[in-house]
């Protein structure tokens, strides 16, 4: 995917401050960081999406300044082609799947009453297997079509980056390992850069291409 990050965050919360030092880069299209809790994991995903604002250094994703403290870029989470996948998936629960899916794509052309309709959001719903559950709500869903909504909502967007955090852990074992190979089938496929972070050593052999550990803020050491 060819990613390059180089960023300083000191965070400070009471009496109780914590410095992310993040350095890493690569050109893998499968990407896994894992470590302990409170290591910095979700801040550095937080900073690649905009989310969080580094007090100095770069993020480069493909060939686009995503930010550069000496520049003064930071674009906006909105113009990065980033998707970032909350552990609950944050969908809509007013919303159906149909429309979940189309919420990104908001804009005079899709129609929010008939989201079915729209090319784009008709292809993802038929690639995950969603067309038989395109008008019911999050709430009337299993825990693994949840996610494939969220996963349609995120890609129907086409971003140069999935970003996922811990995208298992809401799910119980068996899930667990049918959609760590799902998403791992869906990756070769599409061939979308995807960076996950999480705990799970099977989720480390299957989806990790290149792996870093981040411990205390910095990259620990990186593993082939
Ligand atoms: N808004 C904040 N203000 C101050 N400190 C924060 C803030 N957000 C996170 N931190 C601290 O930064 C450190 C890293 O947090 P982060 O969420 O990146 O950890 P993590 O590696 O993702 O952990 P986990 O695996 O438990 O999700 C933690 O010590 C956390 O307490």
């Amino acid at each position: 995917m060819a990613i390059e990050i180089n960023i300083r965050k000191h965070m400070q919360a009471d009496d109780r401050g914590f410095n992310l030092d993040i350095a890493l880069r690569t050109e893998s299209n499968r990407v896994v960081l894992y470590g302990p809790s409170g290591a910095g994991k979700s801040l550095t995903l937080r900073a690649i999406a905009g989310l969080l604002t580094p007090d100095e250094g770069v993020i480069r994703l493909k060939q686009n300044i995503l930010f550069d403290s000496t520049a003064k870029i930071c674009l906006p989470p909105q113009r990065r082609k980033v998707a970032y996948l909350f552990q609950d998936y944050a969908l809509f629960p007013h919303l159906t799947v149909a429309q979940n899916v189309a919420f990104g794509l908001r804009s005079g052309s899709t129609n929010m009453r008939r989201p079915q309709e729209h090319p784009a959001v008709q292809k993802w719903l038929t690639s995950f297997e969603l067309s038989a559950t395109a008008n019911s709500y999050p709430h009337q869903l299993s825990g693994g079509q949840r996610q494939r909504v969220a996963l349609a909502r995120a890609l129907v967007l086409e971003p140069d980056i999935l970003l996922l955090d811990e995208p298992f852990s809401a799910l119980d074992l068996s899930l667990r390992e049918k959609m760590r190979y799902e998403l791992s089938e869906l990756q070769h496929r599409l061939n979308v850069p995807m960076m996950v972070i999480t705990h799970d050593p099977a989720d480390l052999a299957l989806l990790g291409d290149e792996i870093f550990e981040i411990r205390d803020g910095s990259i620990s050491r990186p593993t082939d």
